[in-house]
């Protein structure tokens, strides 16, 4: 196959939304941007990829790399054992997103997740979410005020403590803590039994986890793509997923 790229081509998951009266589907220009400047080319990924067999699977032969974007819906409660329903839910997002961490894991293909992407992550590995954080009374208050503008909802409001000796501490080349945005009112209660936890919020509460003997499988519960321009840290880690899926495309080659 020729090659189109290059650049490594990094599979962005949308969600299912209406754009005037019409289903469809989106992504954030944040996401996007963020990836090109890294140096990746991004490639929005529709729903429909589940719609028959092997689909997800020959497409994702010429991915590099999978972005899981966040998104206000929230994953469908039976995917880690619990009843009931979410009033925003998108199950097609929902079906994508496990496909794609499933086949990303077989293939060992770098993998990036953000706050809803974080959760599907975990939930994939068998792991829990708390459904509404504000309820257990045993965090602070992670979601954003969406009265605000958008510069104050995504602003820095908690720090995270990267874990000693973990994947993120090593990529940052410290482990001293950082300054975070929150947007989420979903939160990891277990991580399951593969996931290693790299960073957690003053509260206690998991903040970015990582899959071990994989290149790179990071997930983080705030978001780096919000001015991941002019933020050190944010163009680190997506610097690193990156080069991640440089190293895979070349690997990948016969
Ligand atoms: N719905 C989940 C995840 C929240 C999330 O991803 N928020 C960001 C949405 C907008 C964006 O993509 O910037 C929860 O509430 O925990």
């Amino acid at each position: 196959m020729g090659i189109i790229f290059d650049k490594p081509l990094i599979g962005v998951v949308m969600c299912q939304n209406f754009i005037g009266s019409h289903a469809g589907q989106t992504v954030h220009n944040k996401y996007l941007d963020a990836i090109v400047l890294a140096g990746g080319v991004p490639l929005p990924l529709p729903h429909q990829l589940m719609q028959a067999p092997h689909l997800l699977e020959n497409s994702m032969t010429v991915l590099d790399g999978i972005l899981l974007t966040g998104s206000p819906s929230n994953i469908e409660p039976w995917h880690y054992g619990e009843d009931g329903r979410e009033a925003h839910a998108d199950p097609a997002r929902d079906r994508l997103a496990f496909g794609l961490i499933t086949h990303a894991t077989g293939k060992k293909m770098p993998m990036f997740g953000i706050c809803r992407g974080l959760q599907e992550l975990v939930v994939a590995n068998g792991g829990a979410l708390h459904r509404q954080l504000h309820m257990t009374h045993l965090f602070q208050e992670h979601r954003e005020d969406d009265a605000l503008p958008l510069e104050k909802q995504y602003a820095p409001v908690h720090d995270v403590l990267p874990e000693v000796d973990g994947m993120l501490s090593q990529l940052l080349g410290s482990a001293e803590p950082f300054a975070v945005n929150s947007l989420h009112g979903q939160g990891i209660r277990e991580t399951g039994p593969l996931l290693r936890v790299e960073a957690r919020a003053p509260d206690g509460l998991i903040e970015a986890v990582s899959l071990p003997k994989h290149p790179f499988s990071l997930a983080v519960q705030w978001h780096p793509e919000w001015h991941s321009d002019r933020d050190p840290i944010s163009r680190r880690l997506f610097t690193a997923f990156i080069h991640a899926a440089v190293c895979y495309h070349k690997e990948k080659q016969p």
